[in-house]
């Protein structure tokens, strides 16, 4: 069967602490998909597994590709990884940042051309910080900052987005934008997203599916208002004892 995403028997933690136990989901075509779950459930861990940053039993499949057999899918173009956080000590200014996102069409030290420039500059403009561009990154706003990072992360223009709790640091006023660009970077660019969110309420309006990682089995579920409110309401009775 094709698929964008397959995930397989996924059994994943740290040493003696099994946080993702036999994990089992299929993403049959671009979609948005929200990871939700208590502190500590394991989303970050979920995506380490993509990234093959921790060992991990069963198979993880994107595009039909089983990702421990596949070298560099980043630079494939097939995943993308938005951090939760993203620390840089030294002045740079913004769209020399966001420029970065097109490196996978650079050969080693090849300088980007002012056709780059402007596909950064315009990548800027639809996230509204247009005039932020010759800042230095450094003295941005917490929030200013994570939209700079979306911003390189479109220019990656990956098939498939691991955004680890993107819209964290923003008002609600960019929340929403953040997620309606979510959308339509499904709908217009056939993108899959894969995004970790505490956001239950931006949820309310999106088409895709959520995965509660604080279920006993979790699964993709369709969004709608119900089953976000379902969830929100599973998670605020509590949760499971750390093991
Ligand atoms: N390298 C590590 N070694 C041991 N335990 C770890 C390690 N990294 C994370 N953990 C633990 O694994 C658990 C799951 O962490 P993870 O970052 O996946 O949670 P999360 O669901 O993303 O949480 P949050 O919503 O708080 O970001 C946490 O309790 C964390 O302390």
């Amino acid at each position: 069967m094709n698929s964008v995403v397959e995930v397989k028997n996924l059994v994943a933690g740290y040493g003696q602490r099994v946080l993702i136990r036999n994990l089992c989901f299929s993403i049959p075509s671009p979609a948005f998909v929200a990871i939700i779950g208590h502190n500590g459930a394991g989303k970050t861990t979920l995506f380490r597994a993509f990234q093959g940053k921790i060992d991990y039993q069963g198979q993880l499949l994107v595009q039909n590709h089983d990702l421990r057999h596949l070298s560099n899918p980043s630079g494939k173009g097939l995943l993308a990884y938005l951090p939760q956080k993203n620390v840089v000590n030294f002045p740079i200014k913004v769209h020399d940042l966001v420029v970065m996102g097109l490196f996978r069409k650079k050969r080693f030290f090849e300088n980007y051309t002012s056709e780059d420039y402007a596909l950064a500059a315009h990548t800027l403009e639809q996230l509204q910080l247009s005039h932020l561009i010759d800042h230095d990154f450094t003295t941005l706003s917490g929030g200013e900052q994570q939209l700079v990072w979306l911003a390189q992360l479109m220019l990656q223009d990956a098939d498939i987005n691991l955004l680890d709790e993107p819209t964290q640091q923003l008002d609600v006023y960019y929340k929403n934008q953040v997620f309606g660009l979510l959308q339509s970077w499904v709908s217009e660019r056939r993108k899959t997203i894969l995004c970790i969110t505490h956001d239950l309420q931006n949820l309310m309006t999106m088409e895709g599916y959520l995965l509660n990682l604080s279920k006993p089995e979790p699964m993709l579920e369709i969004i709608s208002p119900e089953t976000v409110l379902q969830n929100q309401a599973f998670l605020e009775a509590g949760r499971q004892p750390v093991q």
